[in-house]
């Protein structure tokens, strides 16, 4: 199923958080937004996850207007994990998992039987099959940022938002997160801060600043020393990996780099002239 941000723009309060953005993700796709702190990658996958509704623009899939479905339809297509994903109560890990099916079922019929195998199954995919019978409650901030990944694989979305999955993974499940989001076959968008896990887990990176897209490519294309330099301030060396290849950054941490442009709408130099290279 392909996603497409047509010219998405998010104002609030006379401010804009996101600005014209257009970005297409194809069915099977893994594509990553990057950026600043502050730069819009959530306001925009909350416009993907329809918490928020874009001012202008939209959100489309194989061309239809999400906002045009019910939010119930819209769920059966598109498993978020958010940053708002934490307010759970106190249920099991088992019944938390369980919620992602909550689309799927009629009013008040209880889960059959092959739900409750691929409630294990996903359980075990992200190794949380032993927590089953925990409290949520009880768990480490990795072990319910993995239930909550096991909950989005339930709701067996055509179409998964992610926003920064691997806060709290150890470095084992985020190489396990990775290789689950390359091989899911799933239309994937995902935030990450982690330029290198952006660059080994996307096909293709959207990189934002101050609510603007700067440039969109494969990450060879955006992770150049330019403009990891002019957007977040910070020196690198690019490096390929040596066995798969993958574009990689080792950061010169003695020297600052300068100003980076923000995600204020008033400070440093916009978007497009980011892009251009053009310094105000
Ligand atoms: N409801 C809101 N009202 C006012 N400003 C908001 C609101 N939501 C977000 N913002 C502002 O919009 C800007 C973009 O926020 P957003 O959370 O999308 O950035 P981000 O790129 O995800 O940042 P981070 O990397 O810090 O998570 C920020 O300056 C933020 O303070």
């Amino acid at each position: 199923m392909e996603l497409r941000l047509d010219g998405v723009s998010v104002e609030v309060a006379g401010r804009a958080l996101v600005r014209e953005l257009r970005l297409d993700v194809g069915a099977g796709e893994v594509v990553g937004l990057i950026g600043p702190n502050g730069s819009g990658k959530s306001t925009t996958l909350r416009c993907v996850y329809r918490a928020l509704r874009p001012t202008a623009g939209a959100v489309l899939l194989n061309g239809a207007d999400l906002a045009a479905m019910t939010l119930r339809d819209s769920a059966r297509v598109i498993a978020a994990l958010t940053q708002e994903s934490h307010g759970e109560l106190d249920f099991t890990v088992e019944e938390v998992v369980a919620l992602g099916r909550t689309p799927h079922l009629p009013h008040s019929r209880a889960l059959s039987r092959e739900e409750r195998e691929l409630c294990r199954r996903a359980m075990a995919r992200v190794d949380v099959g032993h927590l089953a019978g925990r409290g949520v409650l009880t768990l480490s901030g990795g072990e319910r940022q993995r239930v909550l990944i096991a909950r989005a694989l339930v709701q067996q979305p055509r179409v998964l938002v992610l926003d920064e999955p691997t806060n709290h993974l150890d470095v084992r499940h985020q190489v396990e997160l990775v290789t689950l989001l390359r091989s899911c076959g799933l239309t994937v968008l995902v935030a990450l801060h982690d330029l290198n896990l952006a660059a080994a887990t996307c096909d293709r990176l959207g990189l934002l600043s101050g609510g603007r897209l700067v440039t969109t490519g494969r990450p060879a294309d955006v992770l150049t020393p330019e403009l990891v330099r002019r957007v977040f301030g910070v020196d690198a060396t690019v490096v390929r990996h040596p066995r798969t290849g993958a574009t990689q950054l080792l950061y010169d941490l003695t020297t600052p780099a300068g100003t980076a442009a923000d995600g204020h709408d008033d400070a440093g130099p916009t978007g497009d002239a980011i892009a251009k290279g053009i310094r105000p």
